[in-house]
């Protein structure tokens, strides 16, 4: 059994890493779909509604209540499927309550790539008027650093670059859902990237 969950400022790539996980017949539990139910809920348009009510949720619930309310779902999924993704993980006590219900299962993958591709590839994908503004971008950024993502990213097990073409980046991921971190040869993580004690120091 392994949970997969990802991480990454807006553009890199996470809704991709789930197509390809949908593709692959991995199931996939989005985290912005509990915020969206808890709308719809209390008779709110997600669309208008979505940060207001994930901060309502984090206030009435508890700093990890996305997490908290996803983990049903998974468990759910689990039930019938061997590998799970979980989609958007976004601040340190999410990361905290998966890892206590999931241990070592919990594999937590950060998707990255600079900000001017982002903002370049967000320009073209062009979901809502905020896609082709720089600094919406930026600030939508800002805002999700200051939820506690830079510290998820610091956090993740397997970092996937994603600055080649998106062809290479499908592959890079099929290959970790067949087959675990140990299939992305050359890709960084956090054990190798860690600094080694200074002895004697
Ligand atoms: N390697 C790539 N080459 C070209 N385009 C890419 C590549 N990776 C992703 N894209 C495109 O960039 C856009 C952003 O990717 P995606 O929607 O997966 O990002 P995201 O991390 O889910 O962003 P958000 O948090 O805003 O939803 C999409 O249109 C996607 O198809």
């Amino acid at each position: 059994m392994k949970v997969i969950g990802t991480v990454g400022l807006p553009g890199s790539g996470k809704g991709e890493a789930a197509s390809v996980a949908r593709d692959a017949g991995v199931p996939v539990v989005t985290m912005g779909d509990v915020i969206r139910a808890e709308c719809r809920e209390r008779g709110l348009d997600p669309a208008e509604h979505h940060g207001r009510i994930a901060k309502a949720l984090r206030e009435e619930e508890g700093l990890d209540a996305i997490a908290a309310r996803s983990l049903p779902l998974i468990e759910a999924e689990l039930e019938t499927s061997d590998v799970v993704l979980v989609d958007g993980l976004r601040s340190p006590y999410e990361l905290d309550r998966f890892e206590e219900a999931f241990g070592d299962e919990f594999v937590l993958l950060s998707v990255e790539a600079p900000f001017d591709l982002r903002a370049e590839r967000l320009s073209d994908r062009g979901r809502d008027d905020s896609d082709a503004d720089r600094e919406a971008l930026r600030a939508r950024e800002e805002r999700e650093l200051g939820f506690g993502m830079g510290e998820v990213i610091d956090r993740a097990d397997v970092v996937v670059e994603n600055t080649d073409t998106l062809e290479r980046f499908r592959e890079r991921i099929r290959a970790l859902l067949e087959s675990g971190p140990d299939a992305l040869g050359g890709v960084e993580t956090e054990a190798e990237t860690e600094t080694e004690p200074e002895r004697n120091a």
